[in-house]
């Protein structure tokens, strides 16, 4: 299959704002997973021999499948893009390029490196090696085409509130699964039940591929296509969901549904304006002692 990569250029001050709402256009237009070009980024340690060239404009590029209807797609994502970067006073160029999926697919891998997520989870790409140190928790991940490296913001805050709330033997129900990183992640902190459920059937077989990897085969979890948690069977102990706010709002009544007395749930993937809207829907379900938490402009609500 090809791919067309549309990259969003853009000048102003206070870029790391920009990127974040630029990635949030693509991901409210289905495409979860971006690229983000940062030239101001300098590594502490200086850059491996295997680097790439250092990019020379901030942009971010979000990858779409070449089919019938793809120039609309595009035009949509640019108009919204383009609405954004007016209103922030900033500039915004395009463009767009074709890539074979088997080019894009293991392109992207250079960047990734193993990294410390959370207070002792560590997530680790298949092809680099790592040397656990003191009582890490090491997830082997190959992210393949789902979201879910760990390193965005709306993952690592689930995954520390992941560390801080799961209990031995607990059932955890991931909605939005992507890698899978979430339940391995719950898995390896003593989860008892992991269920994962996704829309897109290419993040379950990644998820299935990377759950298995770590020890977690298909008789210690169970993953499924689904919309939210419409095909949700049983109860939990907790529920985590990193989707966007508005789709979050919409499951919360649902998670109620699965939820056993006393759980708890994770919800992120939500940007800091829209924190009051997920709180009041909480507690507009019966839920108590919401709070949330922030990290680079975005948060994760509890409750
Ligand atoms: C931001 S990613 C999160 C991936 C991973 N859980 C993480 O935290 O890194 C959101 C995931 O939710 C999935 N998703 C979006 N809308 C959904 C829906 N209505 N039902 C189920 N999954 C959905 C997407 O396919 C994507 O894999």
């Amino acid at each position: 299959m090809k791919w067309i990569g549309l990259t969003l250029i853009f000048e102003g001050e206070n870029p790391a704002m920009m990127e974040d709402l630029l990635a949030s256009v693509f991901a409210d237009h289905g495409i979860s997973g971006v690229r983000i070009d940062q030239p101001d980024l300098e590594p502490e340690e200086g850059w491996g021999d295997d680097a790439l060239p250092k990019p020379e404009f901030p942009a971010v590029t979000g990858y779409l499948p070449k089919m019938e209807g793809v120039e609309d797609r595009i035009d949509a994502i640019v108009k919204a893009a383009s609405a954004l970067v007016d209103a922030a006073g900033f500039c915004l160029r395009t463009q767009s390029v074709e890539i074979d999926e088997e080019d894009w697919a293991e392109s992207w891998k250079a960047f990734f490196w193993p990294e410390k997520i959370g207070r002792r989870i560590v997530v680790k790409p298949t092809w680099r090696s790592y040397e656990p140190e003191g009582d890490d928790i090491v997830l082997k991940i190959d992210p393949g085409m789902a979201f879910g490296t760990g390193t965005h913001p709306t993952t690592s805050l689930c995954i520390r509130k992941l560390e801080e709330l799961v209990r031995p033997g607990d059932a955890v129900l991931d909605v939005g699964t992507g890698s899978g990183i979430l339940l391995m992640a719950a898995g390896a902190l003593g989860a008892g039940r992991l269920v994962g459920v996704d829309n897109d059937a290419v993040a379950v077989d990644v998820a299935a591929a990377n759950l298995s990897l770590n020890g977690f085969g298909p008789e210690k979890r169970e993953l499924f296509v689904g919309n939210l948690a419409d095909r949700v069977e049983g109860l939990f102990d907790l529920v985590v969901a990193n989707i966007l706010a508005e789709v979050v709002v919409i499951l919360i009544p649902d998670i109620r549904r699965v939820l056993r007395p006393g759980g708890r749930v994770i919800l992120s993937g939500i940007i800091e304006e829209k924190v009051p809207m997920v709180l009041d829907a909480l507690t507009g379900s019966g839920f108590s002692a919401a709070e949330s938490e922030l990290d680079r402009g975005w948060a994760v609500c509890v409750a």
